[in-house]
Parts: structure tokens; C-alpha cells; sequence
């Protein structure tokens, strides 16, 4: 608001407030007319009175006397009576004044003239004398016009000054409104973008609204066809708290059912011992049989060669029948031509002996050829004599031989019979031993699974000439129980101030246990691989506590071979065992390491493909693991597998520590799949044998790491506490386990999840410096023990289920 610059107590005068405006009344005018018409701002009132006296006193006068015609009333008379009298004429008397003519009787009539003119003279002066007045009447006038035009200017000057601060202030006001104008613009703008939005959305949710009505409509139908459901659900209801009720019951009786199964279990674990040695009577027999077998099959062989023997023999003497039969036919011919021909001359020489005049020479030349013939018939006789004579013989020895041949015949038919007698008996006892294996196996599934499918087997390594009191005997720092339900399953760690700390494992090996006697209690799980089980054994301890060699060992020495070497013999022996029952088995080998945190493949025939490809791990929902561009060995036999250790062994990353001169820096995962078809029943198996060698837990401080080293070191530590967590996390049952928190745990999921039966070797070490390192892996150990997961499935099926 603009403040006004009037002294306080004046009256605003505003332009814009023109009932304010007041004019002073010294100033106060009166609007008229001058004598020529023009609008005048009149003088005050008393000094025109002053001016205008004399003339309104004529002008009563001439009213009062006698009027002239030719003035108009209400105008200044021509004729005055005093010459000093002015007068006021309008403009047009003055023009008619001037204008006027003087007029006498005639042409000369000068005195007449005379007369008139004094009379025009007088009237001239008068209204010289009326303008000298209206002069000085408009010269006061003037003045006082333009000292009122002086002091306008200087109110205007004012208003003008007020007007300028007015509108400035005006401006000033008119850009803070247009300012505010445009604000409210944009205002109004996001007003109606926001009502189109509106409008749009109310479009839209009046459509929703009526897609809800069509909605509640059906629901309402809904509800009332729910209601109906309800009523029968409530029935039904009623009806399943009778079966639940039942089933209860049920429950109850399966409950005796199951402890009563359970007793069958201790009981099943006898018979499995006495399966065991009846399994061992029956492959006793079996190989007996086995050997009888054999020696029939070669009997038979030798009768069947015989029998071959004796046909190719009569064979021959059929032919030789069917030779000798021609030749006496063909003697028969000829004897029965030559006895025609004899006959002739028999006919002949009686015609001749009739006809007497017939010479004698030529009777005698008669005679000559009839003796010759009688001789050749006589030595024909005598070849034919002989020729049945051979026949009869051959005969005969046909015969025999054909009495031989029935004799083999017979023979064979029943050493045929005796065979296929054994050949049942054979098959009986398969049979039998196909039932035993398979009972074996559930059995000793049933045993592993009551054990529970994660196992603890705990390995102690004896001192090395590096470890404290190696040549001292200095007492130990683990104590082995002989209490019997612990031996072989308990030990105990001391430590410095004398404080115990026991644990139970599934076993526990002490430090002059084999490597042989090591596999012998884990040969079992390792046959499950066979049997279409995923098994998984992992080693895990500190640096230098035995793991390799408990997984590995040496494998080309027979007593220093681990767990990997064993099992593979064991399994391709097992395989060919069971070619027998007409299993054929496939192996595929595949070795992988996680060195920090990166998979290589230690198996790739280009070793820079082993470090630069990316391998990503992959579980189907079958629980295999699948890991990709991995290189993956057909194996048959040892040997080959033997090679492949060889050339891993020398791809993997090895590093010297403080603690070991040859440390694993790296988790080593050896896998052999196997897949089993038996042609006879049409099943197929497929298992999966999962052994690792973990890379050393160990601490920073004690493993002298630096650089490079301090980095796996820290991989290594950071998988093994993952997989700390991971089996935390099995072990309370959590509904998250975090399996992806690092390559080992992910890699090893199916193993831990559940799918798989697991054992891990806990490797610790006697060295009384190692106390808190083996203190750490034996309560890791025991965590991994208490872990229950789900109950492993074996990956069997029969090819028929496919067609
Ligand atoms: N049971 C055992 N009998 C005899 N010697 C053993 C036994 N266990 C381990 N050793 C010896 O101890 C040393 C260390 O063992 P190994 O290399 O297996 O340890 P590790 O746990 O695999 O170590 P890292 O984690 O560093 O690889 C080796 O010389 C090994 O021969």
C-alpha cells in the first residue's frame, strides 16, 4: 500500500477519489459567460456586481422609460444618456455597429447624418468604454486566471508527483500481480493437469468400480455357493473328526506297531550279521557250484565232441555204405549182363548144337568163349561174394556206430539234464544271493540311517618329528576312553590347566590306526555309491593335521593309500562282481578345486582353460550337481583313474605355510558318477561319490601368512565358517540355510541338504601347540554330529517304468 505524502490533517486529494477533492473557497469560481458567449470562470461575485452596476442601472432605467426598438430587451440600449455610461454589446451589435450606415433624408441631408453620427459616435464610445471595462474585467480576469492557472500547475504538478508514486506503486503492485497471477496460472495449470489425472483415474475407477460390482455380485453368488460348501464342509468336518478320531486310534496302535518295529530293528541288525555269514556260506557255495559247473560244462564238452566224433565216423561209413552199395549194383549189372550174355550163348550154342552142319571150329571157337565166360562169371561171383561179404561188414559196422551214436546221444541228454539241473540250482542260488545283497543293503541303509545320515569319524595323526615331545613321550594332549560304551567313539582334549574337554564321534581313530582298517569302516558307505546313493566324505582339520593323507594318502603304496584310491578299487571290483547278476556299470570321473573362491578344473587338458573359464555350479531338482564346461573322464579301471590323480596333483595350488611344507591351499573335489543299467531286471542306478579334501583351517597368526597367502588364508577361513554356518543352520532347523554364502557351501548342498549320505573325517593333530586349532575342529566335529538331515533317496529306477 502506497502511504500518502500529505501533511497530516489535510484532506487527501486523490485523482481516483473525487468525492474527497475539495476546492478552497477563496478559490471557489463561478462558471458564466463573457459577453461573447464564452464560458468564463466568473470573478467573485461582488467585484462583476462592481463592473456591471452601471449597466444594470441602465438597463432598469430603459425599462422604466421609454423602450427603443431597436434594442432587444435584455441588451445594453444603443442610447445612453451619459457618454460615460459604457456599454455592453454582444458581438453581432458591435458587427451591426460598425457596419451601420448613416442615413439622412436624402443624399444631402448632412445634418442628419450629423445627428446620427454623433449618436453612432456616442454609441462607439460607449461600447469602447463597455470593451475598455470588459478589458479590464478580463485582464483582472486574466490574472487571476493564471495565478490560478500557477497554483493548478502546482496542484497538478502534485497530483502528477502523487500520480507518478501512485503508479509506481501501482506498477509495483500490478508486477507483484502479475506475478502472482502467473503463479496462479501454473497453479491453475497443475490444477487442471491434476483434474485430468483425477478425471482419468475417476474414469477409471468408475470403471473399477463397476468391474467391483460385477466382482461383488459374484461373489455374493460366490459366497452364497460357499455357504452351501460350508454347510457340507461342516458335515464333512464332522465327519473327518470321526476318521481323525480313528486315526488316532490308528496312531496309537502304530505306535505300538513302531516300537515293536523298532525292536525289530536290533533284531534286523542280528540278522543282518547272520545274512553276513550266510551270504559268505551261499558264496562258498556258489563258487562250489561254480566249480562243479565247470567241470560238468567240460564233460559235456568232451561228449559232445564224441558225439561229434561219432557222426563224422558214420558219417564217412554211410558214405562208404552208399559207395560199396553203387559198386555191387554195378557188379549186379554186369553180372546180370553177363549172365544175359551167357544165357545168349547158351541159347546160341544149342542152336548150333542143333543145327549139325555147323563147322567144328567154330564150335569149338563156341566153347573157347563159353569157358572164358564161365571163368569171368565165376571170379564175378567170387568179386561179388567178397563185395557182400564187405557189405555185410560195413553193415555191421554201421550198426555199431550207430549204437555208439545212440549211446552218446543218451549220454548227452542226460548230461544235458544233470547241466540244466545245475544251471537252476545256479540260478536259485543268484537268486538267492540277488535277494541277500539286496536285503544287505537295506539293511544297512536301515543301519545308516538309524546312525544318522551325517557322521563324524574322527582322525588322530601321530606326532611328527616337527611336533612338541616327538622324541620325548611326553604325555599326550588327547586321551582316548576305555569306558565300553566310548571306546573307539570317545576322546578327550586336554588342555594346559588341566581342563578336559570330551566328545563323541561315530568313531575315533587313534593316531596307529591303519589306513586299511580307516577304509574298512567306511567300505560300506562307499558300496552305497553303487547301489544309486549319493555319498559325500569330506576331511576337515587344521593345516597339517593328516586329511590329505587320510583322503589320498600315497596311492601307490598298498599300505599308505587313502580313502580315494581304496574306494575306487573297491568299486570297480564291486562293479565287475555284480557283471555276474548282469549289471553293467559306467564311471565318470570329474576333480575340481575352489581356490579363492574360484572353481578350477583340475582335469582340463589346456591349463589355461582351467583357471580362465567360468564354472557355475547348478543343482536340478533331482539333487544333482552339475558344474559347467567341467572336464568329465570316462573311467574302467584304477589305473586310469590313477593317472587322472596324477595330473590333478599337478595342476592344484599348492603353497608352503609355517605349518606344512606341502599344504593344501585349496578344497579339492573328486566325483565319480556312476551309472548302472542291469540288462536281466531292466534297472538302471545312479550314484555319485563326492570326496574332498578341504583346504586347513588355520589362524592368521599361527600360519605365518602374508600377501598372496594371507589371501587364501582368508578364503579358506571364510568358506570354512560358511560351512559352519550352513551346518548351524541345518542343526536348528532354520528355515534359511545360507548355502550361497560361499562356492564350497553351494557346491556341497545336496550333500548337506539332505540328498546324500555324508561322513566327515575331523583331522586333528597330538601337537600340544596345536591345542586350541584342534579345540576349535573338534567343536565344529561335534556340531556336524548333532546335525540330523533328511533321509538320503537312492536314484534307482526301472527301465520299463519308461515304456
Ligand atoms: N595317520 C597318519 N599317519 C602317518 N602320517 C600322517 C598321518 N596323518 C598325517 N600324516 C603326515 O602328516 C603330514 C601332514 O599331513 P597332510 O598333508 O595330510 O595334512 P593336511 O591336513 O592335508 O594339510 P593341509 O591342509 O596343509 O593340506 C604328512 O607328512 C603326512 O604324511
Amino acid at each position: 500500500m502506497m502511504q500518502s505524502t500529505r501533511p497530516p490533517g489535510s484532506a487527501r486529494r486523490s485523482p481516483f477519489n473525487k468525492e474527497n477533492r475539495e476546492v478552497p473557497m477563496d478559490k471557489k469560481r463561478k462558471i458564466g459567460r463573457d459577453i461573447f458567449g464564452v464560458r468564463v470562470m466568473s470573478e467573485p461575485r461582488i467585484r462583476v456586481r462592481q463592473a456591471f452596476s452601471a449597466i444594470n442601472l441602465r438597463q432598469e432605467v430603459s425599462q422604466n422609460n421609454d423602450r427603443d426598438p431597436s434594442v432587444t430587451p435584455g441588451r445594453l440600449p444603443s442610447r445612453t444618456c451619459e457618454d460615460c455610461t459604457p456599454t455592453m454589446l454582444t458581438k453581432d451589435e458591435i458587427e451591426a455597429l460598425l457596419n451601420m450606415k448613416m442615413k439622412g433624408k436624402n443624399k444631402f441631408d448632412f445634418k442628419g447624418k450629423s445627428e446620427q453620427m454623433m449618436d453612432y459616435i456616442k454609441k462607439l464610445r460607449s461600447c469602447i468604454r463597455g470593451l475598455q471595462a470588459a478589458e479590464a474585467i478580463f485582464a483582472a480576469q486574466k490574472a487571476q486566471l493564471q495565478a490560478q492557472l500557477l497554483e493548478d500547475k502546482r496542484e497538478h504538478k502534485q497530483a502528477e508527483e502523487l500520480f507518478k508514486n501512485k503508479q509506481s506503486e501501482l506498477e509495483q503492485q500490478l508486477t507483484e500481480l502479475r506475478q502472482m497471477c502467473d503463479m496462479l496460472e501454473n497453479r491453475l495449470q497443475q490444477s487442471e493437469d491434476e483434474k485430468e489425472v483425477l478425471l482419468s483415474s475417476h474414469e477409471q475407477d468408475m470403471l473399477d468400480l463397476q468391474a467391483a460390482h460385477k466382482e461383488i455380485g459374484r461373489l455374493v453368488e460366490l459366497s452364497e455357493a460357499y455357504q452351501k460348501d460350508l454347510e457340507s464342509a461342516t458335515q464333512q468336518v464332522a465327519s473327518l473328526q470321526d476318521i481323525n478320531k480313528r486315526l488316532q486310534e490308528y496312531n496309537t496302535s502304530l505306535q505300538t506297531y513302531n516300537s515293536k518295529l523298532q525292536t525289530d530293528a536290533a533284531t534286523s541288525a542280528e540278522t543282518v550279521s547272520k545274512l553276513q555269514k550266510e551270504k559268505s556260506v551261499i558264496m562258498e557255495t556258489l563258487s562250489s557250484l561254480r566249480g562243479n559247473q565247470a567241470a560238468l560244462q567240460e564233460q559235456l564238452n568232451l561228449a559232445k565232441a564224441s558225439v561229434l566224433e561219432a557222426a563224422r565216423e558214420r558219417n564217412s561209413l554211410i558214405v562208404e555204405e552208399e559207395k560199396v552199395r553203387a559198386e555191387l549194383q554195378r557188379t549186379l549189372d554186369t553180372m546180370n549182363q553177363r549172365a544175359e550174355e551167357l544165357e545168349a550163348l547158351a541159347a546160341e550154342n544149342a542152336r548150333y548144337k542143333e543145327c549139325t552142319g555147323k563147322s567144328v571150329k567154330e564150335l569149338e571157337m563156341l566153347n573157347v568163349k563159353t569157358a572164358a565166360l564161365e571163368v569171368n562169371y565165376a571170379s564175378q561171383a567170387e568179386e561179388i561174394m567178397s563185395l557182400r561179404s564187405q557189405l555185410e561188414a560195413s553193415n555191421l559196422k554201421l550198426q555199431a556206430s550207430e549204437n555208439m551214436l545212440m549211446q552218446y546221444k543218451n549220454e548227452g541228454v542226460e548230461k544235458k539234464s544233470v547241466i540244466e539241473e545245475l544251471r537252476r540250482k545256479l540260478a536259485e542260488s543268484e537268486l538267492r544271493v540277488n535277494e541277500g545283497e539286496l536285503l544287505r543293503r537295506k539293511l544297512h541303509n536301515t543301519i545308516l540311517e538309524l546312525k544318522g545320515n551325517i557322521r563324524v569319524f574322527c582322525r588322530v595323526r601321530p606326532l611328527l618329528p616337527d611336533d612338541d615331545g616327538y622324541n620325548m613321550g611326553e604325555v599326550s594332549v588327547l586321551q582316548y576312553p576305555n569306558s565300553t560304551e566310548l571306546i573307539g567313539r570317545g576322546i578327550e582334549l586336554v588342555q594346559f590347566q588341566g581342563q578336559k574337554h570330551a566328545f563323541t564321534f561315530d568313531r575315533v581313530f587313534g593316531p596307529e590306526v591303519k589306513q586299511e582298517d580307516v577304509f574298512e569302516e567306511i567300505s560300506q558307505l562307499i558300496q552305497s555309491a553303487l547301489d544309486g546313493y549319493k555319498v559325500c566324505i569330506f576331511a576337515y582339520g587344521q593345516t597339517g593335521s593328516g586329511k590329505t593323507h587320510t583322503m589320498l594318502g600315497n596311492p601307490d603304496n598298498d599300505d599308505q593309500k587313502g580313502v580315494i584310491p581304496r574306494s575306487l578299487e573297491q568299486i570297480f571290483k564291486a562293479s565287475q562282481s555284480l557283471n555276474d547278476q548282469g549289471w553293467r556299470f559306467q564311471m565318470q570321473a570329474s576333480m575340481l578345486e575352489i581356490y579363492n573362491e574360484t572353481i578350477r578344473d583340475l582335469l582340463a587338458p589346456n591349463k589355461t582353460d582351467a583357471t580362465v573359464k567360468q564354472f557355475s555350479v547348478k543343482h536340478d531338482n533331482n539333487g544333482n550337481t552339475n558344474v559347467s564346461d567341467l572336464t568329465v573322464v570316462e573311467v574302467t579301471k584304477w589305473k586310469e583313474v590313477s593317472l587322472l590323480l596324477q595330473r590333478a596333483a599337478q595342476s592344484r595350488a599348492v603353497g608352503k605355510t609355517a605349518m606344512n611344507e606341502q599344504s593344501s591351499r585349496s578344497h579339492c573335489v573328486f566325483t565319480l558318477r556312476i551309472s548302472g543299467l542291469n540288462e536281466s531286471t531292466e534297472q538302471e542306478v545312479h550314484g555319485v561319490l563326492n570326496l574332498i579334501d578341504l583346504a586347513g583351517s588355520e589362524r592368521l597368526s599361527r600360519s605365518g601368512s602374508s600377501g598372496d597367502r594371507l589371501k587364501e588364508t582368508q578364503a579358506i577361513n571364510k568358506s570354512l565358517s560358511s560351512l559352519g554356518d550352513v551346518i548351524v543352520a541345518i542343526a536348528n532347523k532354520e528355515q534359511h540355510v545360507p548355502y550361497r554364502n560361499s562356492k564350497l557351501t553351494y557346491l556341497l548342498q545336496p550333500c548337506l541338504g539332505g540328498n546324500s549320505k555324508t561322513l566327515m573325517f575331523v583331522n586333528i593333530s597330538p601337537d600340544s601347540k596345536s591345542v586350541s586349532e584342534t579345540l576349535c575342529s573338534l567343536r565344529f566335529a561335534a556340531k556336524v554330529n548333532a546335525c540330523e538331515i533328511g533321509v538320503p533317496r537312492r536314484n534307482t529306477q526301472s527301465r520299463l517304468s519308461y515304456c
